[in-house]
Formats: structure tokens, C-alpha cells, sequence
């Protein structure tokens, strides 16, 4: 089964009189086992999907299936539970809590069903090690490096032992070098035997290279799907390098 399927996905913004196509018509269907990258210019529709697939928001029209249930059939607070327990995010700036140590921020998501901090320390603890910083256990994010903060965020996604983990864009501000060992983290999370789903939004083509499969968005359309360095080529030759505007729709590569 799918980890994740988007069945013909449109979300429209409105903007005054005025409605933006962020996405037009988007279908996608993700295994798990996989680190999938997706590319696109700015505001091709990247980060909506991105929403749209951890239940941060809903699609004017079409379908998102996570793991099998239809997101569209759940009340607000069905899909709070199920964003908390399905789904890992990976944030570009980190997002921990300034005042937490490491292990401290890696529990947090399981405090929210009433769980003692000092109950899930151990958990914490193996997991901290998984990501290589037993070490820093009782750091603060101020005492820390952007990729051991990084490292520290992925440990804490993987906490509710989700079937997807989301990352917009994880490497965006490290430098190059720690950039890939999240990247080599990020893969072999992906490549476990929990056969998880991971999707990073990235304007790295670096990054893209080292996923299994990388999705084209241009104008909230998928313009090209499969082996990154197929897509990556479709990029490059089509003159749809991220962060370059708008860019022209039809990718080469095999979908
Ligand atoms: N809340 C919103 N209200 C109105 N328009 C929005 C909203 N969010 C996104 N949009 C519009 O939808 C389109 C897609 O935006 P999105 O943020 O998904 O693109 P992106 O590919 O992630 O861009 P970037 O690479 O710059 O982060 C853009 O035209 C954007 O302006």
C-alpha cells in the first residue's frame, strides 16, 4: 500500500478577487522505503503539497490519502491525532525549544497524550544515539551546531514512530558538508526496515541527486517524476532550476 497518495489535487488561495492555483491537478502515489526529493521553481507549489500531505491543510478538490485513510473524511480533530502520530516534520530553521535540552526536545511530541517527561528519556536517549548525538544529550540549542540541532529535529520526528516523515528543505541552511550527512541520515531513515515514506523539499540539486525519486513541480503541476538524475536533468535542461521563477512546464523525464 501507498504511504502517501494525492488523487488529482487542487488547492486554490485566494488572494482578494483574485484565486492562485497553488496545485492543478496533482497525483502522486509514494511507497514507503523511499527518501523522495521534490524540486520546483519558487512558488511552484512545493511547500502546499508539502501541507497537503501531513494534514496541515486540506485540498480544494481531489484526494490525500495517508497510509490509506482519506484525509478529506476526518473532522479537525482526527486529523490532529493522526498528524501527530503519522507524521514527522523537518524543518529548515530547526524549530526546537530554546529552553529544552536535546533529549528534552526529541519528547516532546509524546508529552502531548499526558506521558511523563522521565518516562520517555530512554527513548529519547536511543534515539538521540541513532542520529549520532549521544553526546549532547543534555545540550541546549544554543550549545549546539545546525546540523547536531538538525540531527536533534529528526530524532524527535522519528519519536511517535511515524509512516512519513516531511522535511522542507532540511539541508536549506547548512553548509555543504553536514548538508550530506542529514542527507546520508535522511536516507537511511528512509531505507529502514519501518519502510517509512520521507519527502524533502529542496532547491539542492545536490541533494535531489541523493534521493531515490525526485517529483518536478512547475505551476502546481508535476512536470516530471522518476530517477533524480533523470528529473535533474529535465530541470537543468528545461531552464526550471529552483529559486529561478517561473519556469516552463514538461519535464523529460520518464514518470
Ligand atoms: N496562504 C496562501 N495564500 C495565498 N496564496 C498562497 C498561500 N500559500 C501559497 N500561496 C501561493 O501559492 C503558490 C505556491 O506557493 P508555495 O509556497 O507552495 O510554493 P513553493 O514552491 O513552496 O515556493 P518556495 O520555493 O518559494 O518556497 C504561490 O503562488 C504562492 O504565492
Amino acid at each position: 500500500m501507498a504511504r502517501l497518495e494525492l488523487d488529482n489535487v487542487v488547492r486554490e488561495y485566494r488572494r482578494g478577487q483574485q484565486s492562485v492555483r497553488a496545485l492543478n491537478g496533482v497525483s502522486l502515489s509514494l511507497s514507503g522505503g523511499q527518501l523522495v526529493s521534490v524540486l520546483g521553481p519558487s512558488g511552484s507549489g512545493k511547500s502546499t503539497m508539502l501541507h497537503l500531505m501531513g494534514a496541515l491543510d486540506s485540498p480544494s478538490s481531489g484526494r490525500v490519502l495517508l497510509d490509506g485513510t482519506d484525509l478529506g473524511g476526518l473532522n479537525d480533530d482526527r486529523l490532529a491525532d493522526l498528524r501527530r502520530r503519522r507524521v514527522g516534520f523537518i524543518f529548515q530553521f530547526f524549530n526546537l525549544l530554546p529552553s529544552l535540552t536535546a533529549w528534552e526536545n526529541v519528547a516532546v511530541p509524546r508529552l502531548l497524550d499526558g506521558t511523563r517527561l522521565a518516562d520517555v528519556r530512554d527513548e529519547a536517549m536511543d534515539l538521540l544515539q541513532r542520529v549520532g548525538l549521544g553526546e549532547r544529550a543534555d545540550h541546549r540549542p544554543n550549545e549546539m551546531s545546525g546540523g547536531q540541532m538538525q540531527r536533534v529535529a529528526v530524532a524527535r520526528a522519528l519519536i511517535m514512530d511515524p509512516v512519513v516523515i516531511l522535511a522542507d528543505e532540511p539541508t536549506g541552511n547548512l553548509d555543504s558538508r553536514t548538508g550530506k550527512e542529514l542527507l546520508d541520515l535522511l536516507a537511511g531513515i528512509a531505507h529502514d526496515e519501518a519502510g517509512r515514506s520521507v519527502v524533502m523539499v529542496t532547491h539542492s540539486m545536490e541533494a535531489a541527486l541523493r534521493s531515490d525519486r525526485a517529483v518536478l513541480l512547475v505551476d502546481g503541476q508535476v512536470a516530471a517524476d522518476g530517477p533524480p538524475d533523470d528529473v535533474v536533468a529535465a530541470v537543468v535542461g528545461k531552464g526550471t532550476a529552483p529559486g529561478a521563477g517561473s519556469g516552463t512546464p514538461g519535464g523529460g523525464a520518464p514518470r
